[in-house]
């Protein structure tokens, strides 16, 4: 459902980083809160409370855009109806409570049960008895109104008759309270069944959904979806702290718009992660200054692999991108066969014979800072130039960019024990080294499957740094980063982004960012350019508040570029708005 402009405004309000909590963390915060003597059904019914009074504006807030649209059309004024899911934990209690509340409110309700056995009888679940009883509680309380319910279960036997979903379903407002923070492995029987026809039921009727706490098949701790089963949300109301999982992986995609329901107040819980919405502000040039005061970026990459392709694209992005975000000097060290149309597309760059070891060294000594491996090829003649250049790097004291091809020859470097893994994880403690892979990337550095990585994906970075040292990007969807130990998520970029090149254009904003002294705070640059790169995505889709028109290279004309379409080459210009929107 589109959701009217009041809505997203709520959600998108503060650009303020937001801290970030696996499951157990939240648990814990609420004990520490019941220690205090404080009663867990009264902090569910708060919950609940408050989340129907939200659920009443927000049904108001859609229902006078929905007015506005049709202004010529005479409405009668009808009942508002909710139909809420529970299921057999604490989150289904919440669903039982919020409604109790919409029913007390005038709301026409409808209850679906999942996994319940009749009215007054909850699953037992070994692990958690008092959770169980405040959901027996919050469910009694709600059938003493005579809620309306009936199980799921029938339903769906009625259902496998081949009859349409019941004219009961009809409803407002779609209540999700199947899973909170509880679930912990894929939803099986009916409760699979149970969110597959949620999900069509609310989309044929237009129902707007929300969520309690986080969409059922979500996992709090990681942001991972089981078999690609979770409920569509267009609201996740989120309860006493902001779910890590929210923000990573499939978590953007299945929360809609996440508003926060704070609850309790807590303090002494390190979070897991901090979410960037936004990128810092930049402090203006040095009116005295000097195209040495800003940097001189090496960019190595660009190969042709003898008799077969070439990437002289990757280098080109790498570097266009690195000048787009202020770079005083680029050199790119690529194939000799790419200097011309490296020079036709940036001329402002100087290029260098990519085989020409001795001149690369000799460049690498005096550049400021090294990006390695966009396109530089995985062939053994591509690991010896990898191998030198980062000894030479090292050797140097340059602060280095690995990305791509650089990635998979340091896994290669680290399955044979390579003495240069230890010597860079030992370099990296005193200088900045940003790795960058992707999920593929990350699997071969960790010899791992790449669905162990998207499983969990926060410890993948976290062993990632372990493994080889230094400050690290888990690129995708809510992408990671892991600097100087401190876990970050970023909260923009789209899945237009995902094309080629689009990793090679990121490697040229940490690139440039770092090699500027003038930004000096180096763990906040990595940060910095992450959001930037994703920013300029955002933007170049109208998905961002930083508004710009987009003309086309030839024609001049005024475009509107979609997800679909979108090309690593619009980037450059994108992130020289975005720089310079950060700078006022
Ligand atoms: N504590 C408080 O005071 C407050 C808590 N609050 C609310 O509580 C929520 C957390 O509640 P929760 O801990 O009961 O977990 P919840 O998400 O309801 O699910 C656990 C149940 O589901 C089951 N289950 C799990 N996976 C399954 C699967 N795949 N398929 C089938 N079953 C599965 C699991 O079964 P078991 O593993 O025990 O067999 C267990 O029965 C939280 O998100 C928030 O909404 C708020 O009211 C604020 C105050
Ligand atoms: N669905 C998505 N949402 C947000 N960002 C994305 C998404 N898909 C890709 N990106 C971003 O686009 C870039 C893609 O990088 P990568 O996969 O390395 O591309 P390539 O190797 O082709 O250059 C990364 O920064 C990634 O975070």
């Amino acid at each position: 459902m589109q959701l009217p402009m009041q809505i997203t405004a709520q959600c998108s309000r503060s650009s303020l980083p937001i801290a970030l909590y696996n499951s157990k963390q939240v648990y814990a915060i609420e004990q520490a809160w019941f220690a205090q003597g404080y009663d867990s059904f009264g902090l569910m019914q708060q919950a609940a409370w408050q989340m129907a009074q939200r659920i009443i504006l927000l049904y108001q807030q859609v229902k006078t855009q929905a007015k506005s649209k049709a202004k010529h059309h005479n409405h009668k004024v009808s009942q508002p109806s909710a139909c809420v899911w529970v299921g057999q934990g604490n989150n289904g209690g919440d669903g039982w409570l919020i409604a109790h509340y919409l029913q007390q409110a005038g709301w026409q309700v409808q209850v679906i049960t999942v996994g319940i056995e009749n009215d007054n009888q909850t699953n037992d679940s070994q692990n958690s008895k008092s959770a169980i009883s405040d959901a027996l509680k919050a469910q009694r309380m709600a059938l003493d109104m005579s809620c309306p319910h009936q199980r799921f279960e029938d339903m769906h036997q009625y259902q496998n008759k081949n009859a349409r979903l019941d004219i009961a379903l009809q409803a407002d407002v779609y209540i999700d309270a199947l899973f909170g923070i509880g679930l912990d492995r894929a939803p099986a029987n009916s409760y699979k069944q149970a969110i597959v026809s949620f999900n069509s039921a609310a989309q044929q009727i237009g129902a707007l959904v929300v969520a309690v706490d986080i969409p059922s098949g979500l996992v709090a701790s990681t942001g991972q979806v089981f078999e690609g089963l979770a409920i569509q949300a267009d609201i996740t109301l989120c309860l006493i702290a902001r779910k890590f999982g929210l923000h990573t992986k499939d978590g953007m995609g299945f929360s809609g718009k996440v508003i926060d329901i704070p609850l309790i107040p807590f303090a002494s819980i390190e979070p897991a992660a901090i979410l960037l919405k936004d990128g810092q502000h930049l402090t203006p040039r040095c009116q005295n200054s000097y195209k040495g005061s800003y940097g001189h970026v090496l960019v190595v990459g660009g190969n042709r692999i003898d008799g077969s392709q070439g990437m002289g694209g990757a280098a080109i992005l790498t570097s266009s991108s690195a000048m787009a975000t202020g770079a005083g000097k680029i050199t790119v060290a690529c194939h000799q066969a790419f200097h011309g149309a490296l020079l036709s597309s940036l001329p402002d760059a100087m290029t260098i014979d990519l085989h020409e070891q001795e001149s690369v060294e000799h460049l690498i000594k005096s550049a400021s800072v090294v990006a390695i491996g966009m396109g530089l090829g995985r062939d053994e003649k591509a690991k010896i130039l990898f191998t030198r250049y980062l000894k030479a790097a090292i050797a140097h004291n340059k602060t280095l960019i690995i990305d791509a091809d650089g990635l998979y020859h340091l896994a290669a470097l680290q399955r044979d024990k390579n003495e240069l893994i230890t010597q860079l994880r030992e370099y990296s403690k005193t200088h900045n080294v940003c790795l960058t892979p992707h999920s593929g990337e990350a699997a071969k550095l960790l010899d791992k499957k790449i669905s162990a990585i998207e499983n969990d994906r926060s410890s993948a970075i976290h062993q990632c740094a372990n493994i080889y040292g230094g400050n690290w990007v888990l690129k995708g969807a809510g992408s990671l980063i892991l600097a100087q130990g401190q876990l970050y998520v970023c909260g923009a970029g789209n899945a237009g982004m995902a094309t080629a090149g689009m990793g090679d254009i990121l490697s040229g904003v940490v690139a440039g960012l770092l090699a500027q002294q003038d930004l000096n705070d180096e763990q906040n640059n990595l940060c910095q350019a992450v959001v930037i790169h994703a920013l300029a995505g955002d933007m170049l889709v109208r998905q961002s508040s930083y508004d710009a028109t987009t003309y086309d290279r030839i024609s001049g004309n005024q475009l509107l570029i979609g997800q679909r379409g979108l090309q690593a080459q619009d980037m450059p210009a994108a992130i020289r708005h975005i720089m310079q929107k950060l700078t006022c």
